[in-house]
């Protein structure tokens, strides 16, 4: 069986002149957390939506479990289990944290035309809803409204979204952003290790050091070193690149 979930070859998308990925091959293998990182600018959120299909590339393939999925819709990778968490916050806010998680498991199940009612009816989807809510360390907070959780929490349920999907990967697009404390969240994607793979933007480096089994560093469109965080932290070339000494100490 092939090792990767997702493989990317020679993947380009230009805006005008500007090269923002420029002949991009990429592996990320089942199970394993993936960052890219690398500095403004870089490309990295314009690579985590072509990954998504929110965007498409001038030229290269996407290739999940080894199909190709270049020209599939968002909805249909979704369905593949391609799932990507917002950095916009996506959540209901006026609906309880378990309700939220609720619908987007009734969304995966093809009844997202159904409204309220039967939802509301269903033990099934709820017990599913709770064993995510207890999954994403929301067990204390499933009656809570979603808009009175605190930032981090919120943060922590929209990754809980994505998991309703039953994602083979998982794109994450700066899940610390914001967050004074990101232990939470470093404890949740942790546990999600060797179950789904994760593709993560994030500049919080120490985040990055501490989960990645993988660190991918892009620059001007480039993955200029891929390796363990051990092998990105003494690669001379992604020191002057990069992070510069002070942030591998
Ligand atoms: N819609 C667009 N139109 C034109 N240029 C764009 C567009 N989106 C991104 N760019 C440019 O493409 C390059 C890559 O941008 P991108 O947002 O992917 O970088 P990034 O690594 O995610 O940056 P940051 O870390 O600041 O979020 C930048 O030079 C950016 O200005």
């Amino acid at each position: 069986m092939n090792a990767d979930v997702l493989s990317l070859h020679q993947l380009v998308k230009r805006y005008g002149g500007l090269v923002a990925t420029d002949h991009l091959d990429l592996n990320i293998r089942h199970g394993e957390i993936h960052a890219i990182i690398g500095p403004n600018g870089a490309g990295k959120t314009t690579l985590i939506q072509q990954i998504s299909g929110a965007i498409a590339p001038d030229r290269g393939r996407i290739c999940f479990h080894g199909q190709d999925i270049t020209r599939t819709t968002m909805h249909q990778r979704v369905r593949l289990g391609l799932a990507r968490s917002y950095q916009i916050t996506s959540v209901f806010p006026a609906c309880s944290v378990l309700d939220n998680i609720a619908l987007a498991v009734q969304a995966r199940r093809g009844s997202s035309m159904r409204f309220w009612k039967p939802a509301l009816a269903d033990g099934a989807l709820f017990e599913e809803a709770r064993a995510i809510g207890c999954r994403i360390g929301l067990a204390a907070r499933l009656d809570m409204r979603a808009g009175h959780l605190a930032h981090g929490e919120q943060r922590q349920l929209e990754v809980g979204l994505a998991l309703a999907t039953s994602p083979a990967l998982l794109l994450l697009d700066e899940p610390m952003a914001g967050m004074g404390d990101s232990t939470g969240m470093i404890a949740l994607l942790d546990s999600l290790r060797n179950q789904l793979g994760i593709v993560l933007i994030e500049h919080d480096m120490h985040a990055v050091f501490q989960l990645a089994d993988r660190i991918s560093v892009l620059v001007s469109g480039r993955i200029i070193a891929t390796g363990t965080a051990e092998q990105i932290r003494s690669d001379a070339q992604v020191r002057k690149a990069y992070l510069g000494d002070e942030a591998m100490a």
